[in-house]
């Protein structure tokens, strides 16, 4: 029988009683905003690459932006409005692709510098994608799955003329899931008047998704995280590390870190941080946090402010939730010695200028959270395809593509003294406007 409610509205009603959502970090000084964060990686990577004006302002905006209003009917009859966005910043190597963002604060800027990350990140990794994403100013937490059900469906109505397998191709994020790909699989299905699996990305296996997706993130930065690390001179066996997130990406690299012998001592949610020095047991964290939905009150640790958990002393810093966390306030304080963005846009640039004096390595989230959209792209191709692989051709083929783009961007960097930020961009923009220039768009 279908579940009657979302496993985010059912870790909600299971929280704690009382429990309040915490700062992912230490307040972060008021402006700039992620897309400001975005534009001025990009303004680096244009320099370095001596493009014209024209080039830069081609690949700085979005080819195309919609904003919807969705109104919802809630399960006690009472009508509510969200606000809903899918923008599609570029198309030049392919549909655009990126995921699907259910949270309270989404806003129009937001989504445009996630969809601006969407395209360098698929253009550093080659998949034939340009970048998008979507969000609804929605806190999941709060709704049934009945009513989430309906938000889904209605909102993909609302940007059906603009998605399509081979217009753009939404996947999960934070605060959506497979259920939610099989909701607007089945809406855009429905509409069109047969199955099109390849309209969505991290579906149920049962609807034509692939095995391994679900992991695909987290397993791809903890391929970058252990090869970080032994770059920096740590032997993951003996090194230490601390996870901003215990989320889809955060709980698995967490565990997925712990089974390389990473001693795992610190992790965060929205509610709090857990610490243990002597290392955390992240199976039974992970049932902990399935009983209750959150990690705080875990048996097995002492309780963290949510926003110390950045500046933990430990080798490795996953922050695996939100934009921002590592700004000019708290940068100086971070003692980690390598940084793997889990999340999009976990660093500012001034943050990034910081950790980079002090020796600090940071691998950028369009390098080290590829995972996703690597086997989104395996998903598509066997959805279209009709002919699905095992779990171990996913593995090893993601794991392959993931090392490969880290050698790549770790020698364009050294060869030039770049951050690997700086490398990364540069070299996703360049085949990004390879292709603009190829087409006959260049200006
Ligand atoms: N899912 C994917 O395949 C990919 C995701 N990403 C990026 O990874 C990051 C996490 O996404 P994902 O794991 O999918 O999302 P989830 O919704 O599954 O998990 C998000 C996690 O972040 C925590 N969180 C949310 N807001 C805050 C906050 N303000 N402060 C502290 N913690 C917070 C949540 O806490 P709580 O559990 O209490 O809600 C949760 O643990 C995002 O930046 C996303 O864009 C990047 C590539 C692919
Ligand atoms: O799997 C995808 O298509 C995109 C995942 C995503 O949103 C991301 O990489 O940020």
């Amino acid at each position: 029988m279908a579940p009657t409610t979302s496993p985010l509205a059912d870790a909600a009603a299971s929280a704690p009683h009382g429990l309040e959502t915490r700062p992912s970090a230490a307040p972060r000084p008021a402006e700039p905003t992620p897309l400001a964060d975005a534009r001025v990686q990009l303004a680096e990577a244009v320099e370095l690459l001596g493009y014209t004006d024209g080039l830069h302002q081609m690949l700085a905006t979005p080819r195309r932006e919609l904003s919807v209003a969705v109104p919802l009917r809630m399960d006690n009859g009472e009508s509510r409005l969200y606000l809903g966005y899918r923008v599609q910043h570029n198309f030049s190597r392919g549909p655009a692709k990126g995921g699907l963002r259910y949270a309270p604060n989404v806003n129009l800027d937001e989504v445009r510098a996630l969809a601006m990350w969407m395209t360098w990140k698929c253009a550093l990794l080659d998949v034939p994608y340009g970048g998008a994403k979507g969000g609804v100013a929605i806190d999941p937490r709060q709704h049934s799955m009945a009513e989430l059900e309906r938000v889904t469906r209605r909102y993909t109505s609302e940007i059906l003329p603009i998605i399509g397998p081979e217009r753009d191709i939404p996947a999960p994020d934070i605060g959506t899931d497979e259920q939610t790909m099989a909701w607007m699989m089945d809406t855009y299905s429905v509409n069109s008047g047969y199955t099109v699996p390849g309209i969505v990305t991290g579906k149920p296996i049962a609807l034509g998704g692939s095995l391994g997706r679900a992991s695909a993130t987290s397993r791809g930065v903890t391929h970058i995280a252990l090869a970080a690390l032994r770059h920096a001179g740590f032997e993951p066996a003996r090194s230490t590390a601390a996870v901003q997130g215990f989320g889809k990406v955060g709980a698995d690299a967490a565990r997925f870190l712990a089974e390389a012998g990473v001693r795992v001592t610190a992790v965060s949610d929205q509610y709090g941080a857990v610490l243990n020095t002597g290392g955390l047991d992240i199976e039974a964290l992970t049932d902990h946090v399935r009983e209750t939905g959150s990690v705080v009150g875990f048996p097995g640790a002492d309780a963290l402010d949510g926003a110390d958990l950045l500046t933990q002393d430990v080798d490795l810093l996953v922050p695996a939730a939100v934009e921002g966390v590592l700004h000019e306030g708290n940068a100086a304080d971070v003692l980690a010695k390598v940084i793997v963005e889990g999340a999009n846009g976990p660093t500012t640039p001034t943050a990034d200028r910081i950790l980079r004096e002090r020796g600090v390595l940071v691998v950028p989230d369009i390098l080290a959270n590829a995972g996703g959209v690597i086997v989104s792209y395996f998903e598509w191709v066997q959805a279209n395809q009709a002919y699905w692989w095992r779990a171990d051709e996913v593995e090893s083929r993601l794991e392959e593509r993931m090392l490969n783009a880290w050698r790549h961007v770790l020698g364009y960097a050294e060869a030039r003294d770049l951050s690997l930020r700086t490398a990364a961009t540069a070299l996703a923009v360049e085949r990004v406007a390879e292709a603009h220039r190829l087409r006959g768009l260049y200006p």
